[in-house]
């Protein structure tokens, strides 16, 4: 130090290594306003009287809640021979207890109210340099920038409003001999106490969010705080939360809080309603793993508040599919705009995403949705049932029949929507009759009988893309512009941004009375995961957990989920695989979902229904893909047949 201040007193700037970069920047800056060392104070190092009346009456809030933390402050260093200190954004001090000894000599260097230690009129001290660097800084002996400052240690914490603005400064001073290692730290948790108190005095009709990495964080001093505007803008934040989020000072006020939590207002107004003040998990959309505890506030939007059921615009089906992701929220005002309209719907999807749920959605918000939904699933049905399953059949139309007949599931639809699932697998044969029933919109029964005339909406669906299966000579390119009137793609599970709510809502519809959540690292591994069964999986996956958690249990964890899904968990290695879609990454997804096939019929001992549970697919992709992947050979009971 001794050679750091001879370089100083020759006006030069001894480098971070010798004296810390905060220091170092500090000094120069103080050559630069024009400072020596051994110099006098500049003029405006003191205010008025009346000044400072002024500030106290401005900074009145900022004084009444810091002043029981300064007492508690001052209690734990009493004795010490050192003095708590407040001082406004500028540096002025405006309130000072001490030990009357130090006080005394304190002031002698103007460490008393009504006195400025900007840096600008004191040099580098702790007070002034906190509010310059804008964080909290430790000011010792020959680093104060004046000469006569140099028997002092100071430990100075910014206070900053919710706003991110810096309110004020607290500050610990004593004699530099006395210093203490632990003072830095207990002006910093002094300085979150007096944020975090201004904080709720702020913002205490809006929501709030408590945030923390552990649940045990939540409520202490560390805890990220979150202030909600009706519309879901950040209206405050504390330094804790913008740190978590990621958050800058400037996107308060202007962002709203789905850009940072996989939440929207009313995901987060539904979850705050069921979690009853317990903590829950969530993930930021940089993808880190937080632990959240909402508390709604008295001033939340009639039209979010789930208190007030009648002041609600009535939800439709299609409105309850919105849980927050952008994708599907542009499928559900598209499929709203035809709903009703004589145009055909084409869904498009993997597997599970969700598109018969989808489609029954459709048909439910549309003017037909008093009358039948009948759904199809082309694939499911032996080639020579569909015929007659579709178009129904005259009495004693082939051996084996009904003797009255049957009217199909095209005439049941009549007046409502016919969904005509897996329409990808439907045969070329049947593609042309049905797509004379869609022209002639008139159904002739298998085995004679008179034509029949229907009416129905009509929504397909298929897992293939059914351009391509055109283009392969698959798939009738006439009946496929038939169908496609307006094609609907579903995103899947991986690829959305509501994960979170998305199970919010499948725990509290499997559970509505139980408030069930996803332990963190739970939380984080199902974040990370692919889910080739989408919906369907997670689905079957929450379900399962659901049926094993102990009663009082509201935690769900590893021991909650099916082995196969652990085992798949625990496979995956952590985001690399969540980028790009080129050729490779298919084949090695492919690759990976081959195996899970593999190791789910093996689990099953070759029972096909209990593998597609395992796996949360239907048993028809299942058929699907073993067709086109290496057939496992399970292990069998001695006794028992080879798996055909
Ligand atoms: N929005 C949703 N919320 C909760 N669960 C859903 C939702 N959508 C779908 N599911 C669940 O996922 C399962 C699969 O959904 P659905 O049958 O609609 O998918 P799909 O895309 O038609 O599947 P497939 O291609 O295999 O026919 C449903 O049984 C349901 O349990």
């Amino acid at each position: 130090m001794d050679r750091a201040r001879r370089m100083l007193d020759r006006g030069e700037i001894p480098p971070a290594a010798l004296v810390g970069a905060t220091v170092s920047r500090s000094w120069e800056r103080c050559l630069g306003a024009g400072l020596v060392p051994f110099g006098r104070l500049n003029a405006e190092d003191r205010i008025s009287t009346s000044r400072l009346k002024e500030t106290l009456e401005r900074r009145r809030e900022l004084l009444t809640r810091a002043r029981p933390v300064m007492d508690y402050l001052y209690a734990q260093v009493r004795g010490s021979g050192s003095m708590v200190v407040l001082a406004d954004e500028q540096g002025v001090l405006i309130e000072a207890l001490g030990d009357a000894e130090f006080v005394e000599r304190a002031s002698r260097v103007a460490l008393k109210p009504g006195a400025s230690w900007h840096e600008t009129n004191r040099g580098t001290n702790a007070i002034g340099t906190a509010i310059v660097e804008g964080t909290a800084v430790l000011v010792h002996g020959a680093e104060h920038f004046l000469e006569h400052n140099r028997f002092l240690t100071c430990a100075a914490a910014p206070v900053t409003g919710s706003d991110g603005r810096i309110l004020g400064v607290i500050d610990v001073s004593g004699h530099h001999r006395v210093r203490h290692p632990h003072t830095s730290g207990l002006v910093s948790a002094a300085s979150h106490m007096i944020e975090n108190r201004l904080f709720e005095l702020h913002h205490e009709s809006q929501m709030r969010l408590r945030l923390h990495p552990q649940a045990e964080g939540i409520g202490t001093l560390a805890e990220g705080l979150v202030a909600l505007a009706e519309d879901g803008r950040i209206a405050g934040a504390n330094h804790a939360a913008r740190v978590l989020l990621d958050l800058r000072a400037e996107d308060i006020g202007r962002k709203a809080i789905g850009s940072f939590l996989s939440l929207d207002m009313p995901s987060l107004c539904d979850l705050a309603h069921r979690q009853n003040g317990r903590v829950a998990p969530t993930v930021t959309r940089a993808g880190r793993q937080l632990c959240l505890r909402i508390e709604p506030g008295s001033r939340i939007a009639p039209a979010h508040r789930r208190d007030a059921p009648r002041e609600l615009p009535l939800r439709d089906a299609l409105a309850d599919l919105d849980t927050g992701d952008e994708t599907m929220k542009l499928v559900i005002e598209r499929a709203r705009k035809v709903a009703g309209k004589p145009i055909p719907i084409l869904l498009q999807g993997e597997s599970g995403a969700g598109k018969e749920r989808v489609s029954a959605a459709i048909h439910a918000s549309g003017p037909r949705k008093d009358a039948p939904f009948i759904a199809v699933n082309c694939a499911a049905l032996p080639e020579h049932l569909i015929e007659s399953e579709l178009f129904g059949y005259a009495p004693g139309a082939f051996t084996g029949a009904r003797r009255e007949g049957s009217p199909g599931r095209i005439r049941e639809a009549n007046g409502g929507t016919l969904f005509l699932d897996e329409i990808g697998d439907m045969p070329l044969s049947l593609q042309s009759r049905l797509l004379r029933v869609l022209q002639e919109r008139e159904v002739v029964p298998l085995g004679g009988g008179k034509p029949a005339k229907v009416d129905f909406a009509l929504i397909a669906a298929s897992h293939k893309p059914l351009k391509a299966e055109v283009e392969a000579g698959r798939f009738r390119s006439d009946l496929y512009y038939r169908l496609n009137g307006l094609t609907l793609k579903l995103p899947a599970l991986r690829a959305r941004t509501d994960f979170m709510a998305i199970v919010a809502r499948m725990l509290a519809a499997f559970e509505p009375d139980k408030s069930l959540m996803l332990a963190p690292d739970v939380a984080a591994a199902f974040a990370r995961y692919r889910w080739p069964g989408n919906l369907r999986q997670l689905s079957n996956a929450l379900l399962f957990a659901c049926a094993v958690v102990d009663p009082g249990e509201v935690m769900i964890g590893w021991r909650h989920l099916p082995d196969d899904l652990i085992e798949d968990l625990q496979d995956i290695d952590a985001p690399a695989a969540s980028e790009g879609d080129d050729g490779s990454e298919a084949a090695s997804l492919r690759a990976s979902s081959d195996s899970m096939i593999e190791r789910a019929v093996l689990a099953s001992e070759g029972n096909m229904s209990e593998a597609a549970r395992r796996l949360g697919i239907s048993r028809n992709t299942l058929y699907r893909r073993l067709k086109s992947c290496p057939r496992p050979r399970p292990k069998m009971r001695s006794g028992e047949p080879p798996l055909q």
